[in-house]
């Protein structure tokens, strides 16, 4: 997808909205466990209860891939029904892939051209040609883990090198120089918000994938204060807040309630800024 058409989504929507599709058959409703592909079927009334709401999902596959075989035909299922369904919702595997060049290809082959996602999630610290096969796919785009939301960022990503500035501030200038840096989104966690300002410093424009809304305490509000470009420049995630809104029958209808709140309060702070 091109950048432009996510932009146009956005604004359209009033919405910068990634609903995250993190399937735990534990905590699925029960009845659905007796359908021939729970996931797909805990997807696809997920997916029609809140597409009009959001403008991206991102099933992490971490929950597909420990299920073997049948969770990825359920991934596979999940972003046929997204493609072939509603093509103008922005996709992310949220897979955290990146190896030597040779296999960082076969990665991307796999989420961006086989399975046929808009995105996938990288990690950069095998460096510049890890990470170059991504970019080399056209109207894709490679989210590049930046300032995660976890306690663990603070392990090194925020940590000083020899350049004396913190390491993942060295992450977004260097990756600005990769080939086809333009293809470039990169991962900052919501309860990291007070370093937006810092990072929109490094990176005026650029899209940011902004995980830990909801069930990890980050605030909107804050994101979004430093966080929001002209082209809004956000998609703010939040997987468990809503999809486990209710384990019962109704799960559909409170998850949509759920995702409606926070594109209601992405509605007001995009007509803030703007
Ligand atoms: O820094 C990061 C990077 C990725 N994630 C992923 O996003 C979702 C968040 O789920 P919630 O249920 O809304 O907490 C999940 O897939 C994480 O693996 C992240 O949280 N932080």
């Amino acid at each position: 997808m091109k950048i432009e058409s996510l932009i146009s989504e956005i604004h359209k929507k009033k919405s910068f909205l990634c609903i995250g599709l993190d399937v735990d058959l534990n905590k699925i409703p029960k009845h659905l466990l007796e359908t021939e592909d729970p996931i797909f079927e805990f997807n696809k009334a997920i997916i029609n209860a809140t597409h009009h709401l959001a403008v991206a999902y991102k099933p992490n596959t971490a929950f597909y891939e420990a299920y073997g075989i049948k969770g990825w035909q359920s991934l596979k299922k999940t972003i046929d029904y997204l493609n072939d369904n509603h093509p103008e919702i922005f996709t992310i595997a949220d897979a955290k892939r990146g190896d030597i060049g040779n296999t960082s290809t076969m990665y991307a082959k796999a989420f961006l051209e086989d399975l046929n996602f808009d995105s996938v999630t990288v990690a950069p610290y095998m460096g510049k040609d890890s990470v170059e096969p991504f970019l080399a796919f056209k109207e894709k785009h490679t989210i590049l883990l930046a300032l995660t939301s976890n306690q663990g960022a603070f392990d090194f990503q925020s940590i000083n090198n020899t350049d004396n500035q913190p390491l993942y501030k060295s992450v977004l200038k260097t990756s600005k120089t990769w080939q086809n840096s333009e293809n470039l989104m990169y991962v900052v966690g919501a309860t990291k918000a007070e370093y937006l300002k810092d990072i929109r410093a490094i990176l005026p424009e650029s899209f940011l994938l902004v995980p830990g809304v909801g069930a990890q305490g980050g605030s909107l509000e804050d994101v979004c204060k430093f966080g929001m470009t002209k082209n809004i420049g956000l998609l703010v995630n939040s997987s468990r807040g809503i999809i486990y809104a209710s384990q019962d029958q109704d799960f559909a209808t409170k998850a949509m309630l759920k995702a409606e709140a926070l594109q209601r309060d992405m509605a007001t702070q995009i007509n803030q800024f703007t």
